[in-house]
């Protein structure tokens, strides 16, 4: 939690006012921050200076796990994070590639279970890393990338957090994930969740103890409009330690992942936290 605040303190004491093209609203911006994860001590990287909602960070995993390009199949596992992007942004209702209500394109996850080869195959990036890390075997390059800028434009956004290594050390997983763009007061709330997850996850189905999750941001940014609440309200507060998270030893596969896995298979104990606030969500 302190490095969050850490963060966000720095942003707002020393960051850059920087146009915004896409969504209008300029941002307060710096460049490169690292954040780490002891997935091992089981130190849940959960907003406590607000009330999280880590339910919809973790089915929007989920989504992305399972290869989801519609905001309805998000919604119907708990997550609204896409209505918007899918729905309200005005390129992408022009783009001619977008299918209808709700689509995403071949966004995120759709890239990470179904890359297009050049020969009209698809190769599925997750499970050739879960099949490695299975076997016991990392070979330098347990890498599942979301970002294919061939195809920007048949998806309705860039992916943000696009890239995730895994790397096995004896019988121990570690995870670094990048991120090229992250909206610091919403995005990171839900990413720090989704980081610490992944790899849990993947440790438990792939028979491994989990280690740290290294989060790698590039740019990190305020909009103008949630700076208020920022620094006037959510920086004022003292954070509480950090909760645990439980998740359903039952799951030991992809394919569990795939099928019957939901958000209930992920419980938190000793989470004490502020009260809510809602930012305002730049379309
Ligand atoms: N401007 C912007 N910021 C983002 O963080 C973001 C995007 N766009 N577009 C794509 C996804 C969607 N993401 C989102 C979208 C909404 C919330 C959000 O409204 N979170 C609320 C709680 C939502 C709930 O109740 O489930 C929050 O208070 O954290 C979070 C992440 C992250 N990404
Ligand atoms: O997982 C996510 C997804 C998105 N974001 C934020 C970062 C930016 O504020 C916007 C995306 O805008 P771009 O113009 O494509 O950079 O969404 C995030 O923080 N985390």
């Amino acid at each position: 939690m302190k490095q969050y605040l850490d963060l966000c303190r720095r942003i707002v004491d020393t960051g850059t006012w920087v146009e915004n093209e896409r969504t209008g609203i300029r941002c307060l911006t710096v460049i490169n921050a690292d954040l780490e994860y002891n997935v091992a001590a089981n130190e849940f990287p959960l907003i406590t200076t607000r009330k999280s909602f880590f339910k919809a960070a973790i089915a929007e995993l989920l989504g992305y796990l399972r290869g989801y390009d519609s905001a309805a199949q998000f919604r119907d596992i708990g997550c609204n994070t896409w209505n918007a992007n899918a729905n309200e942004n005005q390129a992408w209702l022009n783009n001619p590639n977008r299918r209808g209500e709700d689509d995403m394109g071949r966004v995120y996850g759709v890239q990470g279970r179904s890359w297009q080869k050049p020969d009209g195959t698809h190769l599925d990036q997750l499970k050739k890393v879960v099949d490695n890390l299975s076997r016991g075997v990392d070979d330098r390059g347990e890498i599942i990338t979301f970002y294919n800028p061939g195809e920007f434009e048949l998806g309705c956004l860039r992916p943000c957090m696009h890239t995730h290594t895994f790397s096995l050390l004896g019988d121990t997983l570690h995870l670094t994930s990048y991120q090229r763009s992250c909206d610091v007061p919403l995005g990171l709330n839900f990413n720090q969740i989704q980081v610490f997850t992944l790899l849990a996850l993947v440790a438990q189905i792939t028979g491994h103890k989990p280690g740290m999750a290294y989060h790698k941001i590039v740019n990190a940014h305020i909009y103008e409009n949630q700076l208020e609440l920022m620094r006037d309200v959510q920086l004022k507060r003292e954070p509480f330690p950090s909760p645990q998270l439980h998740i359903n030893p039952k799951i030991k596969s992809l394919e569990d992942l795939e099928t019957w896995v939901s958000t209930d298979d992920f419980e938190i104990s000793g989470y004490q936290h502020h009260e809510a606030i809602r930012y305002p969500f730049a379309v």
